[in-house]
Formats: structure tokens, sequence, C-alpha cells
């Protein structure tokens, strides 16, 4: 019956899944148990089955994911040619497909912009002077965290009084004027056709509502599949919802012990309770892990968080190699040189350093491990910590290509003038209402450079003629081209060291010149940023062989052969801003289940005993460090211990695994 290739391979609950007929499907699925294979199995399938292909849409949390899996189901299928029809993105991505078509429906205007954290940020700063909400004092609210709790009340739909009162109480003094603010920048994005995340979603959530369109956008679909279920948002349960109300056609999968985007208003109850919002759902759990051995796995399944969660017991069919690895350091460059030298080991067994990675739970932990690494000249890649679109210099490109295609985008253009020399965030201010004014009149540009200091004149002449260049250009490339013209002398009088940035820069142009849709090309790289320029190129050389650093929240999804799992100590991993509130203890011990998981063949966790006080301290003062808390008894019991450090010290600090504990004095120094 199956011989187009899709089903080559499956076990059996993964071929369950695969050729379900419609009634709603939910895929419990352990780490590395074959989501993405599973998935990909049933698009291919349900294609052979005589599903057009356009009438499928998948969602993924990143654009990768969804390229991937759905060309591969095109290839596996009768239909090669159907990887074009597939529809499928990640949900902001698809929504801003969906938000572009339906601009006049939903009072926007035709040019639109996406605002990432930091522009939202900058939106809420040009605001909040006229609301009385500026000043020196310490009590008043910084525009980050306006932001902050801007966004809680969107994402968890508590009215901002409400969440003033019970959440952030020292703003009280300021609540009339925080509601006011909040209108004026609802509108004015609106006004603006700027769009923040949350927007997105918001505004595809009510084009579903809307009884005449809703029908009609749900109605394009046959079936809708959803990866990485565990991380949605009420917004997005409402959005699956709204194109699935019976659930007929829909599939989703979803591991909830890896849910890692609380911070985000993620919450993997979405998971756990979506049966019940259905009559007839089937659902089928995959145990069965094809990537790890068993060994391995004993520990993923000692610490596998279970509460509230479904019990899924992982099990696989590779036996042999060694158990898990916890290596006890002296100290972090103790640590640093241990896993220099486990890589470079591996390395003269024949492993390339490309099959193993370092995992850690926040960027700067490899800070030490990154001067030792290029002393020894191991090469490395780092994922993860600073993204690329976080850069400045990239930042102000994004800013020139959207005042370019949106003209009255204010937050690029704040930014963007603020790049001038003389001109500061007040002058920008008062710019704004002339560059970017919704009804241009006159010379404009004549008005701007008038207006602007003297200093700062000529350079602003030359920028705005070049983006009033750049905007009459119909092509893509020229066009982006053109901004970037404008651009460069800017980043060289201001960069140090311009040059490389500009070879940034340049790759950016080039990409964006395979767009079709310069306005589009930049909603995407703001709603799945690359980690860095060579993403923008596709896969490094296949002869560069290189190790991987990651956070433990980029390694989501990917797997080596061999995991270094870094820091492992109370107050960095978990970290010590979720030592505090089981919820976020309850999602640091997600976030290491993730990282445990990671590994095929070999896990090695590393805990440095001491830890220095303060990361950028001149002082060394140090103080002994507790071994991460989810090492408990039982994990120890599935793993076995190297201390690279003397006795005498392990004992100081290893009371965890003592047979009887003494809570009362151990919680004094907690
Ligand atoms: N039926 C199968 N036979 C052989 N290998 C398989 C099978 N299914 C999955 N695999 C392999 O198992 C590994 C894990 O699969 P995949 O990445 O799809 O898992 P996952 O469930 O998405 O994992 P995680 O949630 O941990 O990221 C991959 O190397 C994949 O090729």
């Amino acid at each position: 019956m199956f011989d187009n290739g899709w089903d080559a391979g499956l076990d059996d609950p993964q071929l369950a899944a695969a050729t379900h007929g419609d009634a709603p499907l939910i895929i419990l699925a352990g780490a590395g148990t074959g989501k993405t294979r599973t998935l990909t199995a049933r698009v291919a399938s349900l294609i052979d089955r005589g599903v057009p292909p356009e009438r499928i849409l998948l969602l993924t949390f990143t654009r990768r994911a969804a390229d991937d899996m759905l060309s591969r189901a095109a290839a596996m299928c009768t239909q090669p040619e159907a990887a074009r029809r597939l529809q499928g993105g990640t949900f902001h991505a698809v929504a801003h497909q969906l938000v572009s078509r339906h601009t006049e429906s939903l009072g926007l205007p035709a040019e639109m912009s996406v605002l990432d954290r930091a522009d939202s940020v900058d939106a809420m700063d040009l605001l909040r002077h006229d609301h009385g909400l500026a000043g020196q004092d310490s009590r008043m609210p910084n525009p980050s965290a306006l932001i902050d709790l801007y966004s809680r009340a969107v994402s968890t739909g508590t009215p901002a009084r409400k969440l003033i009162a019970t959440d952030f109480p020292w703003l009280e003094t300021h609540t009339d004027a925080i509601v006011g603010l909040f209108r004026a920048y609802t509108t004015r994005k609106r006004e603006r056709g700027l769009l923040d995340f949350d927007d997105l979603l918001l505004a595809w959530r009510s084009l579903l509502d809307d009884p005449v369109l809703g029908p009609e956008l749900a109605g394009r679909y046959d079936h809708v599949l959803v990866d990485e279920y565990q991380d949605v948002n009420q917004t997005q349960v409402d959005i699956v919802l709204g194109l699935r109300p019976t659930g007929r056609g829909l599939t989703v999968v979803g591991d909830d012990a890896q849910a890692i985007y609380a911070f985000r208003g993620s919450d993997s109850n979405h998971l756990i309770n979506l049966g019940a919002a259905f009559d007839d759902p089937t659902i089928i759990s995959l145990e069965r892990n094809f990537r790890s051995r068993q060994r391995l796995l004993d520990l993923a399944n000692a610490v596998r968080p279970v509460a509230a969660g479904h019990r899924l017991q992982l099990h696989s069919r590779r036996d042999g190699g060694h158990r898990a690895r916890l290596v006890r350091c002296h100290d972090a460059p103790a640590e640093a040189r241990a896993i220099a030298e486990a890589v470079l080991a591996h390395a003269a067994d024949g492993r390339r350093l490309r099959d193993q990675a370092v995992l850690m739970r926040t960027g700067h932990h490899s800070d030490l491990l990154e001067v030792e690494l290029t002393a020894r000249q191991i090469p490395y890649v780092k994922f993860g910590g600073l993204k690329f679109l976080e850069a400045a210099h990239v930042k102000d490109l994004v800013a020139t290509l959207r005042v370019a295609s949106n003209r009255v985008d204010e937050v690029a253009w704040y930014r963007l003038l603020r790049l001038h020399d003389g001109i500061g965030p007040a002058r920008a201010r008062e710019l704004l209402p002339i560059v970017a004014a919704a009804d241009l009149s006159g010379d404009w540009v004549a008005d701007a450079v008038a207006a602007a200091p003297a200093m700062s004149r000529v350079s602003l002449a030359s920028t705005l003629d070049g983006i009033g260049q750049a905007r009459g250009r119909g092509r893509v490339a020229d066009r982006a081209a053109t901004c970037l013209a404008a651009l460069r002398p800017l980043v060289v009088a201001r960069y140090a060291d311009s040059v490389a940035r500009l070879g940034d820069l340049d790759r950016l142009v080039a990409a964006a010149a395979l767009a079709p849709d310069l306005a589009a090309f930049v909603a995407e790289l703001t709603l799945d940023p690359p980690a860095s320029t060579s993403d923008l190129a596709g896969p490094p050389h296949l002869d560069d062989d290189y190790l991987v650093l990651s956070t433990v929240h980029s390694a989501k999804g990917l797997e080596w052969p061999i995991v270094h799992v870094m820091h492992l100590v109370d107050g960095a991993f978990p970290s010590d801003m979720a030592l505090t509130s089981n919820d976020g203890l309850l999602e640091e011990q997600r976030l290491f289940y993730v990282a445990v998981t990671r590994a095929a063949d070999e896990l090695a966790l590393y805990a440095p005993l001491r830890m220095p006080h303060h990361r950028f301290g001149r002082d060394d003062k140090h103080s002994f460090a507790q071994i991460s808390r989810f090492i408990d008894d039982d994990a120890m019991k599935v793993m076995d211990v190297l201390d690279l450090v003397p006795v005498r010290e392990v004992a100081a600090v290893a009371p965890r695994s003592a047979r009887v504990r003494m809570p009362e004095l151990d919680d004094l120094w907690a």
C-alpha cells in the first residue's frame, strides 16, 4: 500500500498518526521520538490520500522547521511539485501574510511595519512624554517596564488597571496616566501601520472571529497541523480553534515537558487541556526514542518533570555506550579546561567537532570557555545569546528599509534620525512630525533640514535624499541597495569597526535582493531573525568543522552525538532569577530536560564547585556552589561521577546526595 517512501521505517504509533483520518488528533511525543518525522509523513500521506496541498496548513515555531518539513513531505509523496502549493510557516509569518491582505477590513493603512520588542520600547518612549510619564524621577516607569506591563495585559487578556493593582503595585500612583498612554499607544500603532508580534496574532484572531471573513478563511484548509503545541499562548489557541472549530482536520504535536516559553505567555496546559475541547479526539503517544542510547534515556526519564503533565517513559533500542557523566570541577576556569580537553579527546578518537555541542543556560556562561577554545585553536560557532538582528548596525539598516516601505513608520525614523551627529532623542522627536507626516506637502526634505541643528544638516539632507530615491525604485534589489547607500556614511561615522559591519549589511542587502517584496522581507527578518549572516547564506560550507556552543533555548529540536552541558550549579542552571518561584523552577527543569535529551551517544554534565561572586567583578571573590538541584538522588543513581577536585571539596559541596538531609539548616543558606 505504501510504496512512496513516507511510511518507510515508521514504527506503529508513528504510522497510526501518519495515516489517521480526519478526527482531531493529538500526538503526545517525548523527546527524540520523531515528531518531525511523523508530521512530515502525515503531510505526505494526506497528499497521497487526495487532499490538495494548498488546503494543508502547517504551523511551526521557526521558518526553517516549516520549510524543512514541507519540502521533505513533498519529496516523499507522489507529487513532488506539491512543495510550492503547501501552506505553512510560523504563526506570526502566516498572520503577517493574512493581515497584509486584509489591511482595509482591519482599518489599517496599506503600508505596514512589524515592531520587535526593542522597537516597541522606542514607540512607547516616543509617546510617554505626552502623558506626563517621562522625567528624571526614579519612580517613573521606564519605557521597557511599560512594554512589559502592556504585553502582560495583552497576552493574558487582563485589564491594565487590574494588572497594576495585583502585579505592579509600585506603579499605582500612575495608573490613570498609564492607562491613557496605552490607549494612545494602541491608536498610534494602528494609524501608522505598526504591528507588534501580539498585534499580528490578535489581528488574525479578529479576522477569524468576523462572521463573514472568518468562515471563508477557515474554509481554505482541510487540514491544519501544529508543531510544538506546548509552546502556544491563549491567542494561538483561539486561532487554532477558529481554524478548526470542531477539531476535524486538526493535528497537534507536543511535549509538555519541553515547554520553555512561559516567559512569553505560553502555557503547556493548553496541550494538556486540548483533548477536552472536542468530542472525539484521538490521542497517540510516542515513547520510543530513536535518538539516544537507553543509558542516556535513564537520566532523561529520571529528570523529566511530571507536574500535572502526561507521564511518558522514553525507551530506546540503542544499547551500549556510557552512562551520563557528572564532572565535578574545582571552579569555572577548571570547568572550561575540562570541557576543552574532553572535546579534543573525542576529536582524537575520530569524532568531528561538529558531532559535539556545549549547551548552557545563558549565553554569557561560555565567556571563559570561549577564551579557552580560542587559546587551543578549537573553532566554534555560537548560537543564541545576542541575535544578529539585535546588533545595532543591523537594526539601523532595518530601520532604513522600513522607512523606505512605510513612510509614516515613526519608530524607524526615530532610530534613523538619531544616527546623525547632533540629533538626540529630543531633536528627533521634533523632526518626526515633518519626516513621518501622514500628508506630505511641499519640500519636506528642506523643511526637515532647516529644523535640524546646523551640524547635522549636510548629512541629514543626504540621508533624506537617499531615502526619497529608494522609495522611487521599483525593483527590490535597487531599493535595498539605495537604502544601504544612504546609510553607509552614517555607519562609517558611528562605528569604529565599520568595515566588518558593512560586510554584514552587504550580505543582508544581497539576501533582500532575492525577495519578491521588500516589506515582506523585512517583516520576515523581524519575525524570525537569523542567528548570524551565515544563516542568510544557508548552512556553512560542509568542509568546515566547528564545535557548536548554544543556549538550551536555541538547541531545542536539535541533536548531536556528544553533548556537554555546563554550569550545572544552582544560580546558573536553574538560573538565580527562577529560584524564588515555583513556576520559574518548573520551567528551568523543563529546560534541563531539553538539554539532556539532545545527546545521542554521550552526555557530560559539568558542575564547577566554586563560582565567582560577580560576572565582571574586579575582585576574585568566589563561593562554594551547590550542584544543580535537578541532579538529585534519582539522577545520581543513573550517572557516573568524575571528580576533578580534591575529595575534601566534594564533601563540602555535595550534600544533596546524602541519604538523610537536614533541610532546616540547608534552607538557611539557600
Ligand atoms: N521511525 C524512525 N526510524 C529511525 N529513526 C527515526 C525514526 N523516527 C525518528 N527518527 C530519528 O530520531 C531522531 C529524532 O527525531 P525528531 O528530531 O523528529 O524527534 P523529535 O520528537 O522532534 O525530538 P525533540 O522533541 O527531542 O526535538 C532523528 O535523528 C530522526 O531521524
